[in-house]
């Protein structure tokens, strides 16, 4: 059966058209005027885009002692119903398990994905097991691996194990991923809260200050200098760690960054809320920050030096933050958004005028599909693309509120919120999973996504660092030891 999108504008990264789709077997036949198929979507006064690509999720996933709150149905349903057709979630192997048990079981939960999906991994310790198995993911398609520079004592990895990793990802043609965070630092800093009885949610924004961050992220980018890896800094939440990345990339090194929808659109304000549950349910690491920080995120995006737009989504219910009740180090760290991510991005970004419809698209969706491997299969309105497809309604509106959403928990951060600009239609590999504003979703239809290692950033950089490294001297005669 096919399907044509008819009398919408195309959007991509670059374009902005008038034009059909046709859609036949899962993926994009032909664009142009006046196609037909056997279903017809009606896509007048709206924008035909690539469906979103959220690269940072954590679905089911074990955490500070319990397990985030949405699965690959819950959580591949609310992507749907917010405009995005794919997630990248992380394999994370806790401390002494192997990669390929760890990616055993990540494949074993996500067989009820509604929508296309990958994996990043985690390397969450090292070794000789470590360093063999990263050979077999990459075998495997997943050739992005994440380090977590917080955590201590859990998921932590120290700046020795960072380098021989980062190494090891650069020698495989991989991307290296960071959460950038100095661990050593946060723990003190919470420590020293902790005793002196400051144990509400709002501790955890004090221990966790810009600094942390900003320290942490330009140590990775060195570290991955001197590796000769391509660098992914994930959530980055303020300027000094934006600042680290901008100026890396001025001087030519190749390294993106990852601001956060709730980092853009929400502040500390919220830890000082007199409710504990409010304020609780907005625990994240990195915390949220101020007007400065956020206004910087959104330069960022503005001027190209920050490259992607996710979500982090890591939700717990409210039962599961009250685990930290007397004590802030225990609130389990996360929040969601991946049904809100694109209304929130256009509402805040290309209805404001920060962001254009196509630098909407850059970000949402196509620039992470060139940084991971995947383009033009994902983030791209081409022929031959999968057709996973946004059909998005600029004028529609909606508050949202968690009695509507998909995501399993009981509130949602950004309730109340009044977003303008919704998806009308939702395509994954063709199938309909949001037909004029409704949810039809498909358990079991999401596919594994295989990425290639060595891509063109990959073997530039390779080029480049071949031709800079050290080597000897060549001299004509040695003089003889004065011995
Ligand atoms: N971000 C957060 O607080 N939770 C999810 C795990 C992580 O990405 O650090
Ligand atoms: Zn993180
Ligand atoms: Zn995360």
């Amino acid at each position: 059966m096919s399907t044509v999108i008819r009398g919408g504008t195309i959007v991509t990264a670059d374009l902005t058209y008038k034009a059909d789709v046709l859609i036949e077997g899962g993926r994009i036949a032909a664009i142009g005027d006046g196609l037909v198929g056997d279903k017809v979507l009606d896509a007048t006064g709206c924008l035909v885009m690539p469906g979103g690509i959220d690269p940072h999720t954590h679905l089911e996933m074990p955490f500070m002692g319990t397990y985030s709150a949405d699965d690959f149905d819950s959580g591949t349903r609310a992507a749907l119903a917010g405009g995005t057709t794919m997630v990248v979630d992380f394999a994370l192997p806790s401390p002494g398990q192997g990669l390929l048990d760890a990616l055993q079981m990540w494949d074993n939960k996500s067989g009820r994905a509604h929508c296309d999906y990958s994996f990043h991994m985690a390397v969450t310790w090292w070794g000789e097991q470590v360093f063999n198995e990263m050979q077999a993911v990459v075998d495997r398609g997943i050739t992005s691996f994440k380090h977590f520079m917080a955590y201590k004592g859990a998921l932590m990895v120290n700046d020795d194990e960072l380098f021989a990793s980062f190494r090891r990802v650069g020698d495989l043609g991989g991307v290296a991923l960071v959460h950038a965070e100095n661990g050593d630092v946060v723990a003190e800093l919470s420590a020293r809260l902790l005793a002196e009885g400051n144990t509400g949610p709002e501790a955890h924004a004090y221990s966790r200050p810009p600094q942390v961050e900003g320290e942490a992220t330009n140590r990775a980018i060195m570290v991955a200098d001197m590796a000769g890896v391509p660098l992914y800094v994930v959530h980055v939440s303020c300027e000094d760690s934006h600042e680290a990345i901008r100026r890396a990339r001025a001087q030519g090194k190749r390294v993106w960054g990852e601001p956060l929808i709730q980092h853009l659109t929400l502040d500390e304000s919220e830890y000082f809320n007199a409710d504990w549950d409010h304020a609780a349910r907005r625990v994240m690491s990195p915390p949220f920050r101020n007007r400065l920080h956020q206004d910087s995120l959104w330069a960022g995006l503005q001027s190209g030096s920050l490259s992607v737009v996710a979500t982090d989504h890591c939700a717990f219910t409210t039962q599961q933050k009250r685990t930290g009740i007397g004590d802030f180090t225990k609130i389990p760290n996360g929040t969601g958004g991946l049904e809100d991510r694109m209304p929130m991005l256009w509402t805040h970004g290309v209805a404001t005028g920060r962001l254009t419809p196509n630098e909407f698209v850059a970000v949402t969706s196509t620039n992470i599909a060139k940084i991971l491997g995947m383009y033009p299969r994902k983030g791209a309105v081409l022929v031959g693309s999968d057709a996973d497809l946004v059909v998005w309604d600029p004028e529609a509106e909606k508050t949202i509120t968690a009695g509507s959403q998909q995501s399993a928990i009981d509130y949602n951060v950004f309730e109340g919120q009044r977003v303008k600009g919704l998806p009308r239609h939702v395509l994954t590999r063709g199938h309909v999973a949001v037909d004029g504003g409704k949810l039809d979703p498909r358990e079991g239809h999401g596919e594994f996504v295989a990425r290639e290692p060595r891509g063109t950033v990959n073997r530039a950089l390779s080029a480049w660092k071949e031709l800079t490294a050290p080597r000897p001297v060549e001299r004509s005669g040695i003089p003889a030891s004065g011995v």
